[in-house]
């Protein structure tokens, strides 16, 4: 895999480079204009991006943020992604009208050497996402002409097989990013050969996403601690109701036959705190689990479930975590996130967080990010790789 650092070795003055970051960042939209809950992930793609620019690099930045439905939406644009970059670099840093059209070539072309722009959500675009090697080309044909070499900075989304991921770096010389080498050195840590116990914790909200990763993982790890979202679907395959809770009905079979493998090694939540509605403002209770009320939802693992999980971290000499124990962007249901990264900073060897919502809640809560290992910007990403998956991302940088 050529590096950011063998182009730079070659000279990039006056070139325009492509750089694929992850900024995929939380927005808060309670406020009427989105603003940018935490920045982790524009600040981890700084060090490439300065050293493009220090080379001389006209530097045309791609991203996405959300999952929008491959058409404009205004919620989803990088607006504020590109004020806050422009304010972290301390230039300005215009933002296209379109993806990889007229205003995006009309922009890329008026960069001079050391210039930035960033292109709008590439998920505005269907082919962006699209199944369909044809449609993914096309757009891709897009990026490649706006650029002369591609950088693969986005280490979040090197599981997308994506045209601004994958099908873009078949078409120009390709490098990978500082952060992307950096975030690999780290993980390939917890691959060969870690201190055991191995405990794994996921959570989160992207359930379908990472239930697809379990199988895989299981074999590998001593425990898994599953909380936040996820753990559900795992609470329905045991009969039990999880009333409104976040469900993937469709893969209860799965969860049942995962559990009927893994035998103690999942360990799930014993209580959960329930509320009436996704609100601040919701009455909540601390339920056990076997007495879910139909009308209430769990959005937080419960005291006992904390002190459980705590237990098997304490005993932990790898650990890796991906995804809130529950919504911690809301006060009455951050208990269980702020009670497992506490146990997840105290463990007595490799201590890896990944994911941006959970690097985001590490922050927010007031942790000191210097008592965990490393603080991964990647959840899926990091899990996939760490399941043993090949990436698209990366291996299409290695051809
Ligand atoms: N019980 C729950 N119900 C609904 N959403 C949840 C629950 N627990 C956690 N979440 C949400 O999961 C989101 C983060 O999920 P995810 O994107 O998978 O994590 P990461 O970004 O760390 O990989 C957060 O926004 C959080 O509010
Ligand atoms: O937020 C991300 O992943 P993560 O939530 O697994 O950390 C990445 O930006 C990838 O986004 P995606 O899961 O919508 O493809």
């Amino acid at each position: 895999m050529r590096s950011v650092d063998d182009l730079l070795g070659e000279g990039i003055s006056g070139r325009r480079v492509l750089l694929r970051a992850d900024l995929n960042v939380p927005l808060d939209h309670t406020t009427g204009s989105p603003v940018i809950s935490d920045d982790g992930r524009i600040r981890a793609s700084l060090p490439t991006l300065q050293a493009l620019r220090e080379g001389g690099a006209r530097v045309i930045v791609a991203a996405h943020l959300g999952r929008p439905k491959g058409t404009p939406d205004p919620q989803f644009s990088l607006a504020p992604v590109a004020a806050r970059l422009g304010e972290l670099l301390g230039t300005t840093v215009p933002l296209s009208a379109d993806v990889a059209g007229d205003d995006a070539a009309a922009l890329a072309a008026a960069l001079g050497d050391g210039d930035v722009l960033l292109l709008e959500n590439v998920r505005f675009e269907a082919a962006e996402t699209s199944k369909d090697d044809a449609e993914r080309g096309e757009l891709a044909d897009r990026f490649a002409a706006l650029a002369d070499v591609y950088v693969d900075d986005a280490f979040g989304a090197v599981h997308r097989k994506h045209a601004s991921v994958f099908d873009v770096a078949q078409r120009v010389p390709h490098y990978a990013g500082r952060l992307v080498a950096g975030e690999l050195e780290v993980l390939t840590r917890l691959t060969t050969d870690p201190e055991r116990p191995y405990v794994v914790v996921l959570g989160g909200s992207k359930v379908s996403d990472k239930l697809a990763v379990i199988e895989a993982l299981l074999p590998k790890v001593d425990r898994l601690l599953v909380g936040g979202g996820m753990c559900f679907t795992f609470l329905a395959a045991q009969g039990h109701g999880v009333g409104s809770s976040l469900l993937e009905a469709d893969q209860v079979d799965t969860c049942r036959r995962l559990l009927a493998a893994a035998g103690d090694r999942i360990v799930l939540p014993v209580d959960v705190v329930a509320a009436t509605a996704f609100s601040a403002d919701a009455e909540t209770s601390v339920v056990p689990v076997t007495e879910i009320p139909d009308d209430l939802m769990g959005l937080d693992v419960g005291p006992r479930t904390v002190e459980i999980f705590g237990t098997e971290l304490g005993a932990a000499r790898t650990v890796f975590w991906n995804g809130p124990m529950g919504v911690f962007e809301l006060a009455p249901f951050q208990a269980g996130t702020r009670g497992v990264a506490q146990a997840v900073a105290a463990v007595a060897g490799l201590s890896v967080v990944g994911g941006g919502d959970s690097a985001a809640a590490v922050r927010q809560l007031g942790l000191d990010e210097a008592s965990y290992g490393h603080i991964s910007t990647g959840g899926g990403a990091s899990l996939e790789y760490l399941e043993g998956r090949e990436l698209p991302g990366l291996a299409v940088l290695t051809d």
